[in-house]
């Protein structure tokens, strides 16, 4: 593992409706490349916001992130630096139902330069045990599959980190275990980050380290806040 944090954050605070709604307070942490981090905590402590401004789909009212040494708020182009590093999974898989399960996957790369998107889609689906499905549109695919759509989704633009909101949210247990096998074991090969809010304790028992939110900050042992 680097030395230097792949993601540095600092102080970062966030209010939705115009300052009425407090979604971070504050909150400082930093990340190490290739480590797998669940982020756990009561509904509404800012789980989701965390990482939606990590991924910069939401923009702190304060504070600084530092990916390497680049801090987001000289970022120019947010969406080519989101697709350039950054691979979404949502717990409600957030598929499109007209696409098939390849076109699903080719979908962040429209836009991008280069003419193999369709071969990787395909690689990616296969090496998810996905093959016989490449043309199934979602509603045909079972949840653990749709998943599994999803992760190949969120890994064809080649991103260094992986940011999963309840990945095995809507899965029984043996999909969710297998979904996250499969999840741990692609990132593990491809040496990426990993940041995963869960409410499953038996997912974050699998993290290299477990951040604990409350009341939009982060929660340090012994009770302590940063
Ligand atoms: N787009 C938004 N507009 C207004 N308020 C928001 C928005 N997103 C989040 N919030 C509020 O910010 C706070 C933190 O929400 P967040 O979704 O980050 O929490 P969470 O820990 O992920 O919750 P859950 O486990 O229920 O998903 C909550 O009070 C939430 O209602």
């Amino acid at each position: 593992m680097a030395n230097t944090p792949l993601i540095r954050i600092n102080g970062i605070t966030l209010y939705f409706d115009g300052g009425q709604t407090r979604a971070l307070n504050g909150v400082d942490l930093t990340i190490q490349e290739g480590e797998f981090v669940a982020i756990v905590g009561p509904s509404g402590s800012g789980k989701s916001s965390i990482l939606n401004v990590i991924g910069t789909l939401d923009t702190p009212t304060a504070g600084e992130i530092y990916f390497r040494d680049q801090a987001y708020s000289t970022i120019r182009d947010a969406s080519l630096f989101r697709r350039e590093n950054f691979g979404f999974i949502f717990q409600g898989f957030h598929l499109i139902p007209t696409l098939s399960a390849l076109d699903n996957v080719i979908v962040p790369t429209i836009g991008c330069e280069g003419s193999s998107h369709k071969a990787r889609a395909e690689a990616l689906l296969n090496s998810l045990g996905l093959q016989d499905r490449l043309d199934h549109f979602p509603g045909k695919l079972a949840g653990g599959e749709r998943q599994r759509v999803a992760i190949a989704r969120s890994l064809i633009n080649q991103p260094r980190v992986i940011l999963a909101d309840e990945p095995t949210g809507s899965l029984d247990s043996a999909n969710a275990q297998q979904v996250l096998d499969l999840l741990a074991q692609v990132v593990r090969e491809q040496g990426l980050t990993l940041i995963m809010v869960t409410h499953d304790a038996s997912v974050s028992a699998r993290a290299d380290r477990i951040v604990h939110m409350r009341d939009g900050r982060v929660e340090h042992p012994l009770g302590a806040f940063a």
